[in-house]
């Protein structure tokens, strides 16, 4: 999988271990006509348990979609998708509800924080919505790792877009859902702050067994990822195992070239 890079090729990507998200044969097609558009074009892939995926590609090759797809966030035009064992087709909308709060984890570049609540009160509004009751270990171990301090009881006005990305990351967490989907995580933030948010992240992976799919266009923060996946015209064309910010650039480069 980490050779030369096959940017005309399509592959499926799927792992040994039993994946936490899966989707076989995704397509997802915009309008009709001249105005036809396939935003995914026949996707396979799975996502690995307990590790970190970034999804990377030109601009409009379907990151996002492919992203909301798995989500259960959009519908696909056909194929389909698996949240652990649970095929999301098959599910009433009550119950995909359900699963999307209980199962899984959100972070979007915009932080979506509740204006009137306070960090803490942030983190832990999808444990309140869900009825369950705090995992103090997880909680403690999340707000630990989001390094607020006494900030945890500021409202999300008193704090950076850091501190409010790092809060809204805890707050996708703090479920211990089957997957955490970020969505551009860093596209509002500094380099340093990036740093922050991407390491606590990672620290999701390694020290929670957290699962991470993250949409982005930066090398660098792709290069915290267990694996990168690049996606172009709606395929997925390459993978690339522990990469680096410059083999990771190098594979984007090799894909704008043929795009
Ligand atoms: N609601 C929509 N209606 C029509 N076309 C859409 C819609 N959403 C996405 N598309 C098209 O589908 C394709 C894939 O879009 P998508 O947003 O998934 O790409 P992306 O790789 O995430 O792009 P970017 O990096 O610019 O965010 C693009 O051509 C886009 O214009």
């Amino acid at each position: 999988m980490c050779g030369t890079p096959r940017p005309a090729t399509l592959i499926a990507v799927t792992t040994t271990t039993s994946p936490a998200a899966s989707a076989v044969g995704l397509t997802k097609v915009y309008g009709s006509g001249d105005s036809r558009v396939a935003a995914l074009d026949d996707v396979t892939v799975d996502f690995a348990a307990g590790r970190f995926t970034a999804i990377m590609g030109p601009s409009g090759s379907g990151k996002s979609t492919l992203m909301h797809c798995v989500a259960g966030l959009d519908e696909p035009t056909s194929g389909r998708v698996w949240l652990g064992d649970v095929e999301l087709s098959a599910l009433a909308d009550d119950d995909l509800t359900a699963l999307r709060r209980d199962r899984v984890g959100f972070v979007f570049q915009a932080f979506n924080l509740l204006p009137t609540l306070t960090a803490w009160e942030n983190i832990t509004l999808p444990l309140d919505l869900a009825g369950k009751r705090t995992d103090q270990r997880l909680a403690d171990t999340i707000v630990r790792a989001v390094g607020l301090g006494d900030r945890l009881h500021h409202r999300p006005s008193q704090l950076s877009g850091g501190q409010q990305q790092r809060v809204a990351c805890a707050r996708a967490m703090v479920t211990g859902p089957d997957v955490v989907f970020a969505d551009e995580p860093t596209g509002a933030l500094d380099s340093r702050a990036s740093a922050d948010l991407l390491g606590l992240l990672r620290r999701g992976v390694d020290e929670l067994g957290q699962t991470v799919v993250m949409v982005t266009h930066e090398p660098a923060a792709a290069a915290y990822a267990d694996r990168v996946l690049f996606l172009a015209d709606g395929r997925l064309v390459d993978a690339l195992d522990a990469p680096t910010a410059d083999r990771v650039l190098d594979r984007m480069k090799s894909l704008e070239r043929v795009s």
